[in-house]
C-alpha cells in the first residue's frame, strides 16, 4: 500500500489554501494522503487535524510534520467517525474515479460506483462539524456527474482547472 502522490488536485487545493488566513483556526483535512495540505495548514499556524483511512498516509504525514518541526493531530478515521469537535475550515480531496472504494494502490483513487459516494457522504456529514461561519472545500471531477452534488448541497466554485482528460473543480460549502 502506498500514499496518494502530490498531483494537480493536491496543488489546486494548495494554491488556494496559501491565500487563506489560517492562524489559530481549527482546521481539519479528511484524507491527508501525502500530507501536503495539512503540512501547509500547520505552517500557516492553524490548529491542524488530519485523518485518513490509510495508515501509511497517517504515518507519512506524521513524519513530515515532525521533520518540519510543526504540530498537527493525525489519526486514522473513516471520514468523521473518530473526529470530535467543530472546525472553522474542513477540506477533502476525495477519491473520485468510478470503482470500488478502499485503501489499496488502485482503490485510493476510487469513490464508489458513481465516483461520488465518498464526496456525498462527506457533504452530508460536514455541517455537523463546522463552526458558525465555518466553511468546507471539496474537489470534484468532470469525470463524474458532479453537477448533482453541486445542486444538492448548493456548492460554489472556488477555482477550476482543466487537465488533459478532465476538469477539476474546487468547490466551497458554507
Ligand atoms: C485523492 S487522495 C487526496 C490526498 C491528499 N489530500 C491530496 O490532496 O493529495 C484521497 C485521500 O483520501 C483518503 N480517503 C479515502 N476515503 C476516505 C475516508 N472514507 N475517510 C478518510 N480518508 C479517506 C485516501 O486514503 C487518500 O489518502
Amino acid at each position: 500500500m502506498s500514499v496518494y502522490p502530490v498531483r494537480e488536485d493536491t496543488l489546486l487545493v494548495k494554491r488556494n489554501l496559501e491565500e487563506q488566513d489560517l492562524e489559530d483556526k481549527d482546521f481539519l483535512e479528511i484524507g491527508v494522503g501525502n500530507g501536503e495540505n495539512t503540512v501547509l495548514a500547520a505552517e500557516k499556524r492553524a490548529k491542524a487535524t488530519g485523518v485518513d483511512i490509510n495508515p501509511e498516509a497517517i504515518k507519512h504525514t506524521q513524519e513530515r510534520i515532525k521533520e518540519n518541526d510543526l504540530e498537527a493531530e493525525l489519526f486514522l478515521s473513516n471520514l468523521f467517525e473518530q473526529v470530535e469537535g467543530k472546525f472553522d475550515f474542513i477540506i477533502f480531496n476525495p477519491p473520485y474515479l468510478k470503482g470500488e472504494e478502499g485503501i489499496g494502490d488502485e482503490e485510493m483513487w476510487r469513490g464508489g460506483e458513481t465516483g461520488l459516494e465518498a464526496a456525498e457522504r462527506f457533504l452530508k456529514k460536514v455541517p455537523a462539524y463546522l463552526t458558525d461561519g465555518g466553511k468546507a472545500w471539496i474537489i470534484l471531477s468532470s469525470q463524474t456527474e458532479y453537477e448533482k452534488l453541486v445542486e444538492k448541497f448548493n456548492l460554489e466554485q472556488v477555482e477550476s482547472e482543466k487537465i488533459w482528460f478532465e476538469t477539476l473543480f474546487l468547490m466551497k460549502f458554507e
